[in-house]
C-alpha cells in the first residue's frame, strides 16, 4: 500500500508501473490537489486507469513513490460488468455506507439521508429499486459514480464518468466532482470527453 500523510494532496514521484512486461507509467510526476478536479487525458493505452489504479493503492509502483492523505480514496472504475454486481442500485450506492462499519451493524439515519442524497444528486431516485443489470449503460454509469459520492472520501478517484452518458447526465456528473472538490476533496478523473476535461481545474496529459 502506498504511504498516507497528513498532507491533503495526492502525489505521485518517479511513478513506474509495469503491467505484465509492459511498461505503462515511465518515472512520472504528478501532484493532485485538494480542493481541484484533475482530469488525466491523453491517448487509449497511455496510462491513464493504471495511473488512477495506482493512485488508488491497487497497483504496487515498480519504482517510485505514491504519496496520499490517510482517510480513504473512493474509486469509481471502468466498466463494471452488471453480472458483478447483482444488487439494486440503492443497495449499490449504499456500499459507498460500509466503509468502516462491523458487518453486522445496519446503515443509520445519516448513512441513509446520504444515499438518497446521491441518488437525487445524479437524478436516479426512480431507478432506486431497479436491479443494476436492468440499467442501461448511462443509468449504470451515474449509479457508479453515486456509488462514489457516497463515500465523501478525501480522495475521489474516477475512471472515464461521463463515458456513455447524455449530455445532460454529463453535465450533472461534472457538477458534482466540482462540488466534492469544493468541499475539500482531491478529485482526478480519467476523460476523453472534451466537455469534462474544460471543466476541471487542472489537466495531466500523460503519453
Ligand atoms: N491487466 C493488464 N495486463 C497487461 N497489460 C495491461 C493491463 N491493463 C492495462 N494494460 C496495458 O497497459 C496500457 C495502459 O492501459 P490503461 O488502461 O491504463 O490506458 P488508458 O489510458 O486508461 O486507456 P483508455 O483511454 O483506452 O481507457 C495499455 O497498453 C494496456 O494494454
Amino acid at each position: 500500500m502506498p504511504p498516507t500523510t497528513t498532507d491533503p494532496a495526492v502525489r505521485v514521484a518517479a511513478l513506474t508501473v509495469h503491467r505484465g512486461h509492459r511498461t505503462v507509467l515511465d518515472r512520472v510526476d504528478a501532484t493532485f490537489p485538494a480542493g481541484a478536479v484533475t482530469a488525466l487525458t491523453g491517448p487509449n493505452g497511455s496510462g491513464k486507469s493504471t495511473l488512477l489504479d495506482a493512485l488508488a493503492g491497487v497497483v504496487a509502483p515498480a519504482t517510485g513513490a505514491v504519496s496520499r492523505p490517510g482517510d480513504g480514496v473512493a474509486y469509481v472504475v471502468q466498466a463494471v460488468p452488471p453480472s458483478a454486481l447483482p444488487l439494486t442500485v440503492r443497495a449499490t450506492v449504499a456500499m459507498g455506507r460500509w466503509r468502516g462499519k462491523p458487518w453486522w451493524r445496519p446503515l443509520g439515519r445519516h448513512d441513509r439521508d446520504v444515499v438518497d442524497a446521491q441518488l437525487d444528486r445524479m437524478q436516479i431516485p426512480d431507478l432506486a429499486d431497479r436491479s443494476l443489470d436492468e440499467l442501461s449503460g448511462g443509468q449504470r454509469q451515474r449509479t457508479l459514480v453515486a456509488l462514489g459520492l457516497a463515500q465523501r472520501a478525501p480522495v475521489l478517484l474516477v475512471d472515464e464518468p461521463t463515458a456513455g452518458v447524455d449530455a445532460a447526465s454529463a453535465s450533472l456528473v461534472v457538477a458534482a466532482l466540482a462540488e466534492e472538490a469544493s468541499r475539500g476533496a482531491v478529485v482526478v478523473h480519467a476523460a476523453h470527453d472534451p466537455v469534462a476535461v474544460a471543466a476541471a481545474d487542472r489537466v495531466v496529459t500523460l503519453g
